[in-house]
């Protein structure tokens, strides 16, 4: 099994460019399949969710080519409308196709995902939302199986918590349904923001971006676009918490620093200084404290809530900076059930974390209070907080099942070792060799 090696200790210095965001571009390949002819989408990430996707629309009857960062896809002809199991148990947006062949072919049949490692997940609202549109579904040998008798008609939803991949999967269902669709208590992140904006870039008539309350005047049809994926805030947040943890002084290039307004203002509280530059750049850093770089950090609580408060998807690296304040943090998981996973893989670097329900009481013993050890990462953030606390401990930190990591951080070794980290991945065949 591949691993990541870390040699712990090094402050991070230099610029890092931040990637398009794993769950904006999830979103925006599944809403291609809404129109025939051909799709650009730039800056979308290297990933393996993005290949994930891109194979489940090359299944469908999508063809797609890439250069880089660009995207084009060209969904003429679908000759499925069926996401199996094998591709949705390794990454659930994969039921972010079934708004989008609703929408297009009115029937679509698509694995139940399952809960997973941080919660049960489950995708009832997605259901009720298209049940609302005149679809009727139903759950058969573990697939969800959705037709729509006629055409689609808009209706009334109320999200019963404002659920993302919901709120974006009944959008994309609707924006041909006829009449008007209402969204309230919708998700109000970028990531909803951005397939608005390609839904509207294709000639979908929706109103609301960036507030819970969204109207979807339906059209006759849709038209391919040209849409940029935003950058990832939550890429942006892991490397501004490994500043915080290491020390140094980090220019994060093509990022949106509004995005990140609840992670930098608990962080400046900590100590770190943030300075936001041209609209794309923030440069975080340590302040000197006689030449290393790393000033002690203020314990803070945080509670996780939907945006713009603090993500869910930040928390586990948050935990682990925390580990190396001085004083006791409260960290209270509004979101998942079970979003808690790397709690014990903390302990073994030397962390103290009790769980108190959905609390984690962290009660950080300083800088130099992690040492490294071989972990389990469990899940991707889970996965990004033990290279965090990797970076900081004192020694070698293995960090084993780093499939997590690679679903969701384009290049992440290549990016911290360009800030001077001591960070390498071992095949498998190597770490084996090594241990004879
Ligand atoms: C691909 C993608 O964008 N993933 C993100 C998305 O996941 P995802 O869209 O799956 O998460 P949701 O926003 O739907 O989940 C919010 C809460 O609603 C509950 N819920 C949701 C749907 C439903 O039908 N029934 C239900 O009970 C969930 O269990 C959870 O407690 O938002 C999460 C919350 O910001 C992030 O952690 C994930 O990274
Ligand atoms: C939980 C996450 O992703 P997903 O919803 O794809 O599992 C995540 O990005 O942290």
């Amino acid at each position: 099994m591949d691993k990541l090696v870390i040699e712990g200790g090094s402050p991070l210095y230099g610029e890092v460019p931040i990637s398009g965001a794993k769950n904006a571009a999830l979103p925006l390949l599944a809403a291609t399949l809404l129109a025939p002819g051909e799709h650009v989408l730039e800056n979308v990430p290297d990933l393996r969710d993005t290949r994930t996707m891109l194979g489940l629309l090359a299944s469908l009857g999508a063809r797609w080519e890439r250069d880089g960062g660009l995207v084009r896809i060209n969904a003429d002809v679908l000759s499925g409308a069926e996401a199996p199991y094998e591709m949705v148990r390794t990454m659930r947006a994969s039921v972010l196709v079934l708004g989008p062949l609703l929408s297009r072919l009115g029937c679509a049949r698509v694995s139940l995902p399952g809960g997973c490692a941080i919660g049960a997940r489950p995708i009832d609202y997605h259901l009720k939302g298209f049940e609302r549109l005149g679809v009727e579904t139903r759950l058969e040998q573990g697939y969800v199986e959705a037709r729509s008798p006629g055409p689609l008609q808009g209706g009334a939803i109320y999200f019963d918590v404002p659920s993302v991949t919901g709120t974006e999967n009944v959008l994309m269902a609707a924006v041909c349904a006829a009449g008007e669709t209402h969204i309230d208590n919708a998700a109000r992140e970028p990531e909803v923001g951005n397939l608005i904006d390609m839904l509207n870039g294709m000639g979908a008539c929706i109103d609301g971006k960036d507030t819970d309350s969204l109207v979807v005047h339906g059209v006759a049809r849709l038209q391919p676009a040209r849409t940029a994926v935003i950058p990832d805030r939550i890429e942006t947040g892991t490397y501004m918490i490994a500043v915080a943890a290491c020390g140094g002084r980090v220019l994060l290039k093509n990022c949106v620093p509004e995005h990140v307004r609840a992670l930098a203002d608990k962080l400046q509280h900590c100590g770190l200084v943030i300075e936001e530059g041209q609209d794309d750049m923030l440069l975080v850093y340590c302040p000197d404290d006689g030449g290393l770089s790393r000033c002690a950090l203020e314990s803070i609580d945080i509670t996780t809530r939907p945006y713009p408060g603090f993500p869910t998807d930040l928390q586990a690296q948050f935990m682990a900076l925390m580990t190396l304040a001085e004083g006791t943090s409260v960290i209270h998981e509004t979101i998942f059930e079970n979003r808690f996973m790397h709690v014990a893989e903390l302990l073994r670097m030397g962390a103290d974390i009790t769980i108190e329900g959905s609390r984690a009481v962290v009660r950080g013993q300083g800088r130099n209070s992690l040492s490294g050890a071989p972990v389990m990462a469990t899940d991707l953030r889970a996965s990004a907080s033990l290279v965090i606390a990797g970076l900081a401990a004192r020694g070698r930190t293995e960090i084993s099942r780093i499939y997590h990591l690679e679903r969701g951080y384009e290049n992440m070794v290549g990016k911290l070792k360009g800030l001077g980290a001591h960070i390498d991945r071992i095949s498998g065949a190597l770490s084996s060799a090594g241990a004879l």
